[in-house]
């Protein structure tokens, strides 16, 4: 006992001035307070994370640390700290923690997946998913699918009300599914994907019997993606999967893992290829439908267009290699979609320090990360900052990323960052496919439909929306349920019947 006293004693001398003088060359970010040793500030976090930052920025600045479960976090809300931090010219960071703990929570991975993951996977997804080439392999087997689905949840739902999240999701999920595993894949699962995508915060807190419901959504369709792989697995390919799938998948085999964790793997791609393109597509459509100022304008570019570019023939858009859908011909389109994740992404990137490092910030500021220490890049704060005292956090310009020609410079200046996709050698590996999905889903629906927003108790919903859910981080999923009511567009019910066009 004595001797362990002795060196504890020793141990403490020897480091403690190093770790002083250290400390005094490098004092680092002020630390939020907290009152449970390793909870920290979980609890309030958790709670809500986008009040709770807000206030510590205001009290500690635009950087401080957090204790987390255990983890020193330093969050960074600054927006020259963020843009050095996404730019990381001395490849001081990666982003390894936020991935492993996307492997473990959304595909109960048990094993080590991560440099699979990040570093054979990812290249794979960047290189399908190009904006000409990938595209226009991709595009025209989505537009032909997602047709076929939109046409079959217009029918199925009568007269009656849809829940907007499930009407996207079904949509896209099935879609996309079919385009990239082939349809042969199982999309049955879609209601079990919903409910891990909305309590994926369940799965990260270490409150185990609060997880049940969405624990057993996940091991049913890790169990029914075992059976998928199992029944269509050729030895060399997934019987009907595309080229990407089918590359990806080799390289999960190859990896020798245990097959619970090859349907985990597989789940985990899923959720990054749907979860944050369906909940920015389901906002859209709140903010557009909540305003009917704003639907008509953005109904005016897509009918003007589709005149113009298509001799108002959606069978001839869809049918066409992909157009561009950019903010030349689409200025409004392209606004309302950088807006809508400007008011909903909570995501904030998380880095790991490799090595000691420096991130330059403020006015010639400097946050020192020591190796081993996490990094947040806050951006969602930084995107909503420079709106929220001018009109308040929740308001939707559509037309507030729209670039007037004349004054290129000048408008741009003024408007908010935008960090929708991230930044640096980080950046979002699906943007392209992801903005097809949101631009064409949306095009063929306003084009279509007549759609109407409904509340909880059916009353049309005009003007307010019910507040984001601020405790999941990625696209902020709702809080309450929002509903539409569908109705074919009186050209298009004509048009139907005369032509018997396909849609
Ligand atoms: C509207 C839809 C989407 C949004 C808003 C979005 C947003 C983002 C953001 C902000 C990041 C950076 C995270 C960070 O800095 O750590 C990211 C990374 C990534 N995204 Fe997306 N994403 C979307 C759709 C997609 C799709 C459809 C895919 C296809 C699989 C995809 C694949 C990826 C991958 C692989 C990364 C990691 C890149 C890396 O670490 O090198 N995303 N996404």
């Amino acid at each position: 006992m004595i001797a362990l006293v002795v060196i504890w004693i020793i141990v403490l001398a020897t480091f403690f001035p190093v770790l002083l003088s250290r400390w005094r060359l490098h004092p680092g970010p002020p630390t939020v307070p907290y009152i449970l040793p390793w909870v920290g500030v979980a609890i309030e976090y958790g709670r809500n994370s986008v009040e709770f930052l807000s206030r510590c920025q205001e009290r500690f600045g635009p950087v401080f640390n957090v204790l987390v479960t255990g983890f020193k976090i330093t969050i960074i809300c600054d927006e020259e700290g963020i843009k050095n931090a996404f730019r990381d010219r001395t490849r001081a960071f990666r982003t390894y923690a936020g991935h492993q703990q996307v492997l473990r929570a959304i595909g109960g991975v048990k094993g080590d997946a991560v440099h699979l993951m990040n570093d054979q996977l990812f290249p794979i997804i960047a290189r399908s998913f190009t904006m000409s080439d990938g595209l226009a392999s991709i595009a025209p087997r989505f537009n032909e699918i997602l047709t076929t689905v939109v046409a079959k949840q217009d029918a199925d739902s009568g007269p009656s009300h849809l829940p907007l999240n499930s009407f996207v999701g079904q949509c896209l999920f099935e879609t996309t599914s079919r385009v990239v595993f082939g349809d042969k894949f199982p999309t049955s699962i879609y209601p079990d994907f919903e409910t891990l995508d909305s309590q994926f915060a369940l799965l990260t807190a270490p409150i185990p019997f609060l997880a049940r419901k969405v624990v057993k959504s996940r091991d049913r369709i890790v169990r029914l993606l075992m059976v998928y792989i199992d029944g269509f697995w050729t030895g060399s390919s997934l019987e009907g999967a595309s080229p990407m799938a089918n590359e990806m998948f080799s390289l999960i085999r190859e990896a020798g893992l245990p097959s619970s964790d090859e349907a985990g793997v597989l789940l985990s791609f899923m959720w990054g290829l749907h979860s944050n393109t369906i909940n920015t597509t389901y906002w859209l459509f709140a903010y557009l439908l909540s305003d009917r100022a704003s639907f008509k304008r953005i109904r005016d570019e897509i009918d003007s267009n589709m005149n113009t570019m298509f001799g108002g023939d959606i069978n001839t858009f869809l049918a066409s290699p992909p157009p561009d859908l950019g903010s030349v011909h689409f200025p409004l389109m392209d606004s309302a979609i950088k807006e809508t994740l400007r008011l909903t992404i909570l995501m904030s990137s998380l880095r790991e320090a490799q090595k000691d490092t420096e991130i330059p910030y403020g006015d010639g500021k400097r946050a020192f990360i020591c190796k081993g220490g996490l990094i947040l890049l806050n951006v969602g704060a930084i995107q909503r900052r420079s709106c929220e005292l001018e009109e308040g956090l929740a308001h939707f310009r559509i037309d507030r990323y729209v670039l007037d020609q004349t004054q290129a410079h000048n408008l741009a200046s003024e408007q908010p960052s935008f960090f929708g996709f991230g930044g640096g050698a980080h950046m979002c590996k699906g943007r392209y496919y992801a903005l097809h999905q949101v631009k064409v889903f949306l095009i063929l629906c306003i084009s279509l439909f007549d759609m109407v927003l409904l509340d909880e108790t059916g009353k049309e919903c005009q003007g307010s929306l019910p507040p984001p859910d601020p405790t999941i981080p990625g696209i902020a999923r709702p809080s309450e349920q929002l509903f539409i009511r569908m109705e074919k567009r009186e050209i298009y019910r004509e048009s139907s019947t005369e032509s018997g066009t396909s849609v």
